[in-house]
């Protein structure tokens, strides 16, 4: 007897050997697939009608800082490095474990209800984001955000900090959480502690995540001080590989693009972020077309400001369009390809398809509503016409996390009670 059977549902397989199902069933055995296809043999205790609705892999958020949900609308319409620098940073050094484990869990609530199986963090306290992860049943790459400013003293303390992290929690919560190393950024790091972030990272086997020319500012900022930009600086220092992943990526000329593609490097790309901060425009339909690996990510609550990752690929769509004034860039099946099977590649996660072995990590979209009838095509209406509210069930390493709208994994009335009342204090301790 297999756990699960989801039947008659459409399915948006994104797989290309097998590409969409009409009407089919998957099974769902040990939180993996165990069968996709037209038909089963197999009984389960419990089967799901999809009739009317569609199956696909949940999304995958490849940047974010879920603990700053807490954030979400605190401090909006400013420049990067005035919102950094003057509001944010200061805000976060009064963050408690108990505010980040608020945070996260709202985080956490909020990607399950919009179809959101996994994410990739970087953020403070992170012990408290990998127990909100654990108990929420969502899948997760984190890392511990590390920043030295060139001080000796701190990087050595960060570099503890950050590998501790990645000791305790690699692999834990049945495997759904992995472990990342965070360095902060280029131009808020030294050259040494990146050089010493990647050794360690290669020893401990395990990826990097880092912010990389999101501004302008980072870009001549490198240019003064080490006479070229991040990207080279990077390959410099034999950064570059399959396991990074980088936030960002706006600010590219045409032979950073080649050494991105060349190196394998994972580029998370965030429109809402980007457009918001107007941080600039990721030259993403350049870098897939010299065969870069780009995926899709919220970034942060306080610049986004929400985790609707169906909202990210529109935007990552239209934003591409009217950069490019090419209307056939970055069409709807290609964009859901980067918040699937690229998101997934980054995070080195067996989801982001639904295949025979894979993780039982996926979505229903209740399409039985106004703004998506009629259908013509499904890819289009879940890129152009849908949004995170539309799903209507989600599954996470073969458990039910939500159901008809239910989320069952979480108290929701008591996550949004407590984050309320977290924001309260925390605005008292800002202002005091
Ligand atoms: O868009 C962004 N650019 C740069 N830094 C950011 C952005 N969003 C959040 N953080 C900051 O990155 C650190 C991660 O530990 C946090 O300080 C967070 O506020
Ligand atoms: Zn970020």
């Amino acid at each position: 007897m297999a756990d699960m059977i989801i039947k008659n549902a459409y399915i948006l397989t994104m797989d290309p050997s097998v590409g969409d199902i009409e009407n089919g069933v998957v099974v769902i055995e040990n939180g993996m697939i165990k069968e996709i296809g037209t038909s089963t043999q197999c009984s389960a205790e419990k089967v799901i009608d999809a009739k009317g609705s569609v199956l696909m892999p949940g999304l995958i958020n490849t940047h974010c800082h879920a603990g700053m949900t807490i954030f979400r609308g605190y401090a909006d319409d400013m420049q990067l490095q005035d919102w950094l620098e003057n509001h944010i940073w200061p805000a976060e050094a009064q963050l408690t474990d108990e505010d980040i484990y608020a945070g996260t869990r709202l985080a956490c609530l909020e990607m399950i209800r919009s179809g959101t199986i996994a994410f990739a963090d970087m953020y403070i306290h992170e012990n408290k984001v990998a127990q909100a992860v654990d108990e929420a049943g969502i899948r997760a790459a984190l890392s511990y955000g590390m920043i030295d400013f060139g001080d000796k003293e701190k990087a050595d303390k960060e570099l503890k900090e950050g590998s501790a992290f990645v000791k305790e929690w690699n692999g834990k919560a049945d495997g759904r959480i992995d472990t990342m190393y965070g360095p902060h950024a280029p131009n808020t790091c030294s050259r040494d502690f990146l050089i010493r972030v990647k050794e360690q990272a290669v020893k401990d086997n395990v990826k990097i995540h880092i912010h990389v020319l999101e501004t302008e500012a980072e870009l001549n900022y490198m240019k003064e001080n080490f006479g070229m930009c991040s990207i080279h600086f990077l390959k410099d220092i034999d950064f570059w590989g399959p396991d990074i992943l980088a936030a960002h990526c706006v600010w590219l000329s045409d032979g950073d693009i080649k050494i991105l593609a060349e190196y394998g490097v994972n580029i998370s790309h965030n429109p809402n972020s980007n457009m918001k901060l107007a941080s600039g425009i990721c030259p993403v339909s350049k870098l897939l077309d010299n065969g870069a690996n780009v995926c899709i990510g919220t970034d942060g609550c306080a610049s986004n400001n929400n985790l609707d990752m169906f909202e990210e690929m529109r935007m990552a769509a239209l934003l591409q369009k009217v950069s490019t004034m090419d209307p056939t860039v970055l069409p709807a099946r290609k964009v859901l390809e980067m918040a699937t099977i690229n998101g997934a590649k980054a995070l080195g996660i067996k989801s982001g398809m639904l295949k025979e072995g894979y993780n039982a990590d996926m979505i229903i979209v209740d399409m039985n509503k106004a703004h998506l009838t009629p259908v013509y095509d499904v890819a289009s209406h879940l890129v152009y016409a849908a949004s995170g509210k539309d799903v209507e069930t989600t599954i996470v390493n073969g458990k039910v996390l939500m159901e008809e709208g239910k989320v069952l994994s979480l108290d929701e009335q008591e996550v949004i009670d407590i984050a309320i009342q977290r924001s309260k204090d925390l605005i008292l301790k800002i202002n005091n």
